[in-house]
């Protein structure tokens, strides 16, 4: 991206394609030899299911073929952490898929995003990185997809997981991993999206004091099959969320429970059963939109998707 001035840091347009990124870190021809390609070049927040069913579809063909090593996803951070989930839960590889993003725009004054792409190239260059499941690095940090998070509108080290921390970190340029995911991804998960053509709708629903049922009502009217809830606390429900679930119950929507704070397991209550509720686990409300997409294409039982909250 760009931006007007060299001390302007947020007010940018999405100019570069992928050449003129690569051209910007030529130290990175001495890591690996690459193929690169322009996918998509948008602002993330314009990322649809189609974009996704696309992006999944090539990084498989890519990775079955064995000249390749890893691959690098360049991606606006906005929205980083739903595409990352999203490729964890649906790449068929052990190959390193690493996602990278920048918080400052290529014509900042210490612009962040020409050493996290050369971080992210060693890193799907390297053996160390294959098997812990999609990637995303900034800020010298290795995460995994499956628990980091946007967590700071501008700030360099916005990609945070309270609870699990960093998987690792690069540092001059040496990849150090620490741990590893202990939840199912690529290889080991169920879902499988080739020749999928369309995900199943699936929308967010915002709980706060004095909230009405009227979302619910236009979610299940508007054909979702699914409603995320980011409710208040430890997933509280309400008595607006029960109302909602109620109604959702009775189309056969079938809703989880998410969190809105942003970090910690939402508990499974003793109200699931009866609403039909799914417990989101420790996904937020974005990430539990992903894997309630990918589980409603298998099935709408309540109690095979809360399987999937528990393992995914
Ligand atoms: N810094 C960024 O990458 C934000 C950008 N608006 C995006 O596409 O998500």
């Amino acid at each position: 991206a760009t931006a007007p001035g060299t001390t302007t840091l947020t007010d940018y347009t999405v100019t570069q394609g992928i050449d003129s990124l690569l051209t910007a870190v030529p130290e990175i021809n001495a890591l690996a030899r690459l193929r690169c390609s322009q996918v998509f070049n948008v602002e993330s927040h314009a990322i649809t299911n189609k974009m996704l069913l696309k992006l999944a579809g090539r990084v498989n063909k890519e990775l079955s073929d064995p000249a390749v090593d890893g691959v690098v996803i360049t991606h606006g951070t906005d929205t980083l952490e739903e595409t990352a989930y999203f490729l964890n839960l649906t790449i068929k590889s052990r190959k390193p898929v690493v996602v990278v993003g920048a918080m400052r725009p290529g014509s900042a004054i210490s612009a962040d995003g020409p050493l996290n792409l050369f971080n992210a190239v060693l890193l799907a260059a390297s053996k160390q990185a294959q098997g812990h499941g999609v990637l995303v690095m900034l800020n010298d940090r290795i995460s995994a997809a499956r628990y980091t998070s946007k967590t700071h509108s501008t700030q360099l080290d916005t990609f945070r997981s309270p609870d699990q921390g960093y998987l690792g970190q690069v540092h001059n340029g040496k990849i150090h991993i620490f741990q590893t995911p202990t939840t199912r991804h690529t290889t080991q998960s169920d879902f499988d999206v080739a020749g999928v053509k369309s995900l199943p709708w699936v929308d967010i629903i915002y709980d706060h004091q004095d909230a009405g049922v009227h979302l619910y009502e236009a979610s299940i009217k508007a054909g979702a099959q699914g409603i995320v809830i980011a409710a208040t606390g430890n997933g509280s429900v309400s008595t607006t969320v029960k109302k909602g679930a109620r109604l959702a119950a009775r189309s056969n929507v079938v809703c989880v429970r998410s969190s809105r704070v942003g970090a910690g397991v939402v508990s499974e209550s003793d109200a699931d059963d009866k609403l039909r509720l799914v417990s989101g686990n420790s996904l937020n409300p974005q990430k539990a939109r992903i894997l309630l997409m990918l589980a409603l294409g298998k099935t709408r039982d309540p109690k095979t998707i809360q399987s999937y909250f528990d393992q995914y």
